[in-house]
């Protein structure tokens, strides 16, 4: 497939799909907590990866070519399944839950041990990518969508591991370019702050907004 596709579904098959794929991808986030956190001996580990190996086959029995990539409809309008942050199906995303409520993005996300960077803490690298993820979403349901040209992050105190809530807004735009902040903040307050450029590339300039993310995608 491409990685940009346009496909119709029922609203009853969504709602079968959506279920399937979050079963799944919340199972496999469990097994990689599970994994971080096991303390059971040699023999369980070695029953336990002949049972992963056994599920992996199972998957593999059947897959797509590539990534997911990012696929539109009318029923589900845009499906970024495949998202490392927010991915439905993707067991890599804590997943962060993004709402917006016409001015702002906020996000929420409970960052569990498979996040750690210094201990007990949150690596900021994941910080950055959630924060990248907010600004472009922020930046993109304002109507001006763009691409990552340049991102900011502060890092103002550490950022304990467990629930954190992103929030994100447009500030501004110069023509192609969109200048979006945010911030991270957890029950100590404001632990990240960041601010980035979103800029529609120069391949999307001469299309409409709509034609240009259905042809082009976004995150
Ligand atoms: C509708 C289709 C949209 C598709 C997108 C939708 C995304 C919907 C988001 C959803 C949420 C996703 C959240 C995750 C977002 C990612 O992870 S995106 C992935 C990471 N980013 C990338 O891979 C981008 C890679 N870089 C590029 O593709 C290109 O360098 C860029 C950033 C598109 C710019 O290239 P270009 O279109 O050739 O730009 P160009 O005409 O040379 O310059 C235009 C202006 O931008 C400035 N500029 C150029 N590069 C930069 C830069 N890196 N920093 C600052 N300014 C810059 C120039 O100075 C110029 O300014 P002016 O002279 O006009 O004042």
């Amino acid at each position: 497939m491409s990685e940009y596709s346009i496909e119709e579904i029922t609203a009853d098959h969504l709602a079968h799909i959506t279920a399937v794929a979050q079963g799944l991808a919340g199972d496999v986030r469990a097994l990689v907590d599970a994994t971080v956190r096991t303390q059971v001996g040699d023999d369980d580990v070695a029953a336990a990866r002949e049972h992963i190996a056994a599920a992996t086959a199972l998957l593999r029995r059947e897959q797509l070519p590539g990534a997911f990539g990012i696929r539109f409809s009318a029923t589900a309008g845009k499906r970024n399944w495949g998202n490392a942050m927010v991915g439905l199906r993707n067991p890599v995303a804590p997943p962060m839950h993004m709402s917006y409520d016409g001015e702002k993005i906020t996000g929420t996300v409970d960052l569990g041990a498979a996040y750690e960077g210094p201990a007990g803490l949150v690596h900021g690298g994941i910080l950055a990518a959630l924060l990248d993820q907010a600004l472009g979403s922020a930046a993109e349901n304002a109507g001006v969508p763009g691409m990552t040209g340049t991102l900011n992050v502060r890092y103002r105190q550490a950022t304990v591991l467990g629930p954190v809530t992103v929030s994100a807004w447009l500030d501004r735009t110069e023509g192609i370019k969109s200048f979006a902040k945010g911030t991270v903040s957890t029950a100590d307050g404001v632990t990240v702050e960041a601010d980035g450029v979103f800029i529609l590339p120069r391949w999307a300039r001469g299309q409409s907004q709509e034609d240009a993310v259905r042809t082009v995608g976004e995150g």
